[in-house]
């Protein structure tokens, strides 16, 4: 067992040349089973297994700096630097994050998990190492899929710039988390022909030389100018071309090869891309025959492949692809736009039924909402389908080029609020406040399974940005016999009692039904109202409800700072300054990984909590 002897950074110099192929299976082994039993993102990692050990054995922990793109990749890096006895506790609450951390290791040079940043961590990294005095290396990996985001672009642009050693690793499994899109992706599929690569180079510089007199002396010249032959041959040779060392493609499951090649590129002077393909899933045949299905897996049976738990009831974001698809027949105007999540988003179904209205643009979420505004400006009705925290990239998108035009673009934003396991980075808990600072932004966020498609197709037939937010998993079903029509800046009064007056936005409603609950067997009844609104508020409503009640406790899944309840207390303090507001919502922090429930509870959003705070409000 070679894997027993790895248990802190650099162990792996310990190990022989020759016995890397058998750490690589036990690492393999060890990941099939951890992941099985606490889920994780299975099949990125089993790609990367080979090319982690090659990467390791070439650099120093942590005098040198390895930044991975979005981070889900990083598992052998963490067993590699002494974490492997963690990982039962993985993405799981004071547990071993699924990403890099810097907190959890000095090994980690880059806290990661939205993607396409890599490269420009590196690229700063790299100057302060020159500016310092320092010799130490920096490599970024970053993926296919993540290549396909606007900052990769900016970074490699900067970067060729270098004259110092920076290393650039392309991990391409020919994947994002579904199949990868666009240029570039087309682009690394033409040089990953390597056979053809490698036997054109050789065949072509024969052939050069051969020219009668000048053969030879073309083939020393192109030498000369830093390029090489196959640079005359090879369509593109982007990456040359800008002025970056292209070094590849090589096999990312030979280890003898990469280590070659990385030490080769240790030698560079500027910026060198080395061209790595793997394999998503390998070794483990249900992952590398569904690696979309592997790429973030829950707990499974190792034999099948099957999830040990089965989904019981819809999600929101089965709600959301059902009544997309109602919408695009009834409309054919209405188009959908994700940024490389079509599952994810439930989109896949719209993609099926009209693939000429469904546009997959990459991990791109900037250029998703400028490109929506262009279609809006073009008489297409667009629903930008995005999860809450990868939104966060284009806040000046949906400011300067849709709410400013005040264009009608709908943005579905699904993992609303708390998330669980992928833990800060993409916690969803920032959108009231980046959104409702817009002017001319209408913020909703439905109670119920019927109200989100309720909302959606309002926000179809209306005008101007629309913003619906959702939070992730299983969809509210209760509250059925509530169906009033969706008014734009009309809250849902839910039952009506007197001095303290609860506003639930959201996901909180479920939570706070809990809570009226609890308080009226205090003998405290309070008015019970589904906000159904961040912006416009229902400033009618809460002028009627100011002259019977005194308190009033707003709930959100979202930061107080600049969320539903701030801006209730402006409108109450400015027109009712008699009437107490308390807002319920997350304090200002990043809410680390746990299971959602506990994370409410933890950040103060429980029944029981609101109830207390209702009940020492009114006395
Ligand atoms: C800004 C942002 N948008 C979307 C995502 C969701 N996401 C995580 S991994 C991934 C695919 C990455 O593909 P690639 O870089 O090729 O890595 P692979 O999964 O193939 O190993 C996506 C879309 C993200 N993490 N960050
Ligand atoms: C790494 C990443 O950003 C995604 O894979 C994310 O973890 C997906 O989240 P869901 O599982 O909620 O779709
Ligand atoms: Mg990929």
């Amino acid at each position: 067992m070679f894997l027993e002897k790895i248990n802190k950074p650099n162990d792996i110099h310990k190990i022989a040349l020759a016995d890397f192929p058998q750490l690589a299976d036990e690492i393999r082994q060890f990941l099939i089973e951890s992941v099985s039993r606490t889920g994780g993102h299975l099949a990125s990692n089993l790609g990367a297994v080979e090319l982690t050990l090659a990467i390791h054995n070439v650099l120093d922990f942590p005098e040198d700096k390895l930044i991975w793109d979005v981070g889900h990749q990083a598992y052998t890096h963490k067993i590699l630097t002494g974490r492997k006895d963690a990982f039962a506790t993985l993405r799981k609450e004071g547990g071993l994050s699924g990403f890099p951390k810097r907190a959890e290791s000095d090994c980690d040079a880059f806290d990661a998990g939205h993607s396409s940043n890599s490269i420009s961590a590196g690229l700063g990294y790299v100057r302060a190492r020159d500016l310092l005095g320092r010799k130490n290396h920096v490599v970024s990996v970053i993926g296919d899929g993540a290549l396909t985001g606007g900052m990769a672009y900016e970074a490699l642009n900067n970067a060729a710039e270098l004259d110092t050693n920076f290393i650039i690793v392309i991990n391409d499994n020919n994947m994002s988390i579904s199949k990868n899109v666009g240029g570039m992706s087309t682009y690394l599929s033409a040089l990953r022909t390597a056979e053809a690569y490698t036997g054109m180079k050789i065949g072509v510089t024969k052939a050069v030389k051969k020219i009668p007199k000048v053969g030879t002396a073309m083939v020393d010249a192109v030498r000369r100018t830093k390029s090489s032959i196959k640079q005359l041959f090879i369509p593109g040779m982007l990456f040359e071309n800008m002025g970056l060392t292209y070094l590849g493609p090589v096999d990312g499951h030979n280890m003898r090869q990469m280590m070659k090649l990385f030490n080769e590129a240790k030698r560079v002077e500027g910026a060198v891309v080395v061209h790595v393909i793997t394999e998503k899933g390998r070794g483990y045949k249900p992952a590398s025959t569904y690696p979309d299905r592997f790429h973030g897996t829950g707990p499974f049976d190792i034999q099948t492949g099957k999830p040990l738990t089965v989904k019981e009831a819809p999600t929101y974001t089965d709600v959301f692809a059902k009544g997309m698809v109602r919408l695009g027949e009834e409309n054919t105007k209405l188009a959908a736009i994700t940024a490389a999540m079509p599952e994810g988003t439930g989109l896949k179904a719209f993609q099926q039924a009209f693939p000429d209205r469904f546009f997959d643009v990459g991990i791109a979420e900037e250029h998703a909402v400028t490109f929506a505004a262009g279609l809006a400006l073009g008489g297409i009705i667009p629903v930008v389908a995005v999860y809450s925290s990868f939104l966060q990239r284009a806040v000046d998108q949906i400011l300067h080029d849709v709410c400013m035009q005040k264009l009608h673009v709908i943005f579905a934003i699904d993992r609303a609020g708390l998330v669980g396991a992928d833990g800060e980075t993409h916690q969803g808990n920032f959108d009231f406040s980046y959104l409702s600072m817009m002017p001319g932004m209408t913020v909703m966020a439905p109670k119920n399974d019927w109200e989100l498609e309720a909302m959606l197709e309002a926000a179809v037939n209306g005008d101007g940005p629309y913003a619906i937010r959702y939070p992730k998993g299983t969809a509210c079903t209760e509250f059925q016999q509530f169906q009033a029509p969706i008014l734009r800046g009309k809250a849902e009064i839910l039952s009506k009692g007197k001095k303290a007056a609860i506003l639930a936005v959201g996901s909180m409603v479920s939570v706070c039904q809990d809570a009226v609950k609890l308080l009226k067997e205090q003998g405290i009844d309070p008015t019970f109202v589904n906000a159904r609104f961040i912006k416009p508020l229902d400033t009618a409503l809460l002028d009627e409800l100011a002259e019977d009640h005194q308190l009033f406790v707003t709930v959100e899944e979202n930061v107080k700072s600049g969320g539903f309840g701030e801006h209730v207390c402006a409108y109450m303090e400015a027109c009712h300054p008699g009437c107490r507001v308390i807002p319920i919502a997350i304090w200002d922090r990043f809410v680390p990984q746990g299971s959602i429930d506990s994370l409410r509870c933890k950040v103060g959003l429980s029944a029981a909590e609101i109830a207390q705070t209702v009940e020492t409000g009114i006395s």
